[in-house]
């Protein structure tokens, strides 16, 4: 497989509602859409989950275009690939970056799919034909996070992650609770606490929470060992886990019970697979976390979350909860609280180029 051309849309969409976590609020989503064709002419579609600020991880939109333009791409378009397994080790001598590869290395599992004509799920070895979704309610006042919560309930969602802060915790979760006592829930605090917090972390253990994903610092492996000695709730690690490696250290000094895997943090469905694989040995369950991604990075997260290990429902929402119009065509849908996992080749979903063009802000082509 030889990719001739890579193109690079840098999009920006409006939220349908806007998004708030620890952060801060999200109204619009600005991302990078790549497509790579290969010496046949066939298109493979990636996409770089990086956001427009650096608060989840270090990278951005703009960080990921100097890595692509300068980096990443010279070196896709010399290779000659017959696995996109070997494309890590084609990005082996750029640290990091985890976002700007993984947007590559998706394209390049596209392309490698079509070309066994088979789905990207099967191409990942993994057989399920539907799986069970969960939705994420962002920061807002209680009552507004419960409404929201009713609805997405009325849409079929599996399980119901709601944004935390130390600021907002105990009433917030008293409040969905005693509104839906037997409800699948768990809460994202995305690094909001420390471990002075502890006390105020043990009383969450009230609500029968599924986990708390993320209490602590990404860095913090011993602090959230610590911690999960201290509570009842599971912790989940997100931010901590960029790596294989990363993994085995959670797991070997207890920093967590739960994996959320995102193939984007990760650098790519490869490693994503491959963390996936190690925590199915060792007994601990995995779920498929979200980037309030557009079309093509859900049908990817659709497609991985099909493998046996992840036994939790993921945040792999329908198109319709963040975007107005989704750029695949058909969008994401729900049924019956469960997505189909797309059979036909590649991503299975074609590309919207009209509403990609409409979204595009800027085109670059190497
Ligand atoms: O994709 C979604 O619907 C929301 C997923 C989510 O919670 C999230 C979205 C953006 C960045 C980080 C996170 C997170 O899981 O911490
Ligand atoms: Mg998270």
């Amino acid at each position: 497989m030889n990719v001739q051309q890579a193109m690079l849309y840098v999009t920006e969409m409006d939220l349908v509602v806007p998004f708030a976590a620890s952060y801060g609020v999200y109204r619009k989503r600005e991302s990078i859409v790549v497509e790579l064709r290969d010496e046949d002419g066939r298109s493979g579609w990636g996409e770089v989950v990086a956001f427009s600020e650096p608060w989840y991880t270090e990278e951005t939109v703009r960080t990921a275009l100097h890595m692509l333009q300068d980096f990443l791409i010279p070196v896709l378009l010399q290779a000659d690939i017959s696995h996109p397994a070997e494309v890590p080790g084609l990005f082996s001598h750029v640290k990091r970056n985890h976002m700007a590869k993984a947007g590559l290395e998706g394209a390049v599992w596209d392309l490698y799919a079509q070309w066994q004509e088979q789905s990207l799920a099967q191409s990942l070895g993994a057989a399920r034909r539907e799986i069970e979704v969960g939705v994420v309610i962002g920061l807002d006042e209680p009552m507004k996070m419960a409404a929201a919560i009713e609805r997405y309930a009325a849409d079929g969602y599996r399980r119901f992650k709601v944004k935390i802060k130390p600021e907002n915790d105990y009433a917030l979760l008293q409040t969905i609770r005693r509104a839906f006592p037997d409800l699948p829930l768990m809460a994202d605090a995305n690094s909001a606490y420390t471990l002075r917090d502890m006390k105020q972390l043990q009383r969450l253990d009230d609500f029968q929470l599924m986990m708390i994903e993320q209490p602590l610092a990404d860095n913090d492996f011993l602090d959230h060992a610590v911690l999960q000695q201290a509570i009842r709730t599971p912790v989940c690690l997100d931010e901590s886990i960029h790596t294989l490696e990363d993994a085995r250290i959670a797991l070997q000094l207890g920093s967590c019970r739960i994996i959320n895997i995102k193939a984007g943090r990760v650098g790519g469905l490869t490693e994503a697979v491959r963390i996936h694989d190690y925590c199915r040995e060792h007994g601990v369950p995995v779920w498929c976390g979200g980037m309030v991604e557009m079309g093509i990075s859900r049908v990817q997260n659709v497609a991985l979350a099909a493998l046996p290990n992840f036994s939790i429902p993921g945040d792999i929402s329908a198109s319709s909860r963040h975007w107005q119009r989704d750029i695949i065509v058909p969008e994401v849908t729900l049924q019956n609280g469960k997505v189909r996992v797309p059979a036909g080749a590649g991503l299975g979903h074609a590309v919207d180029r009209e509403q990609l063009k409409k979204i595009t802000k800027q085109f670059i082509s190497m």
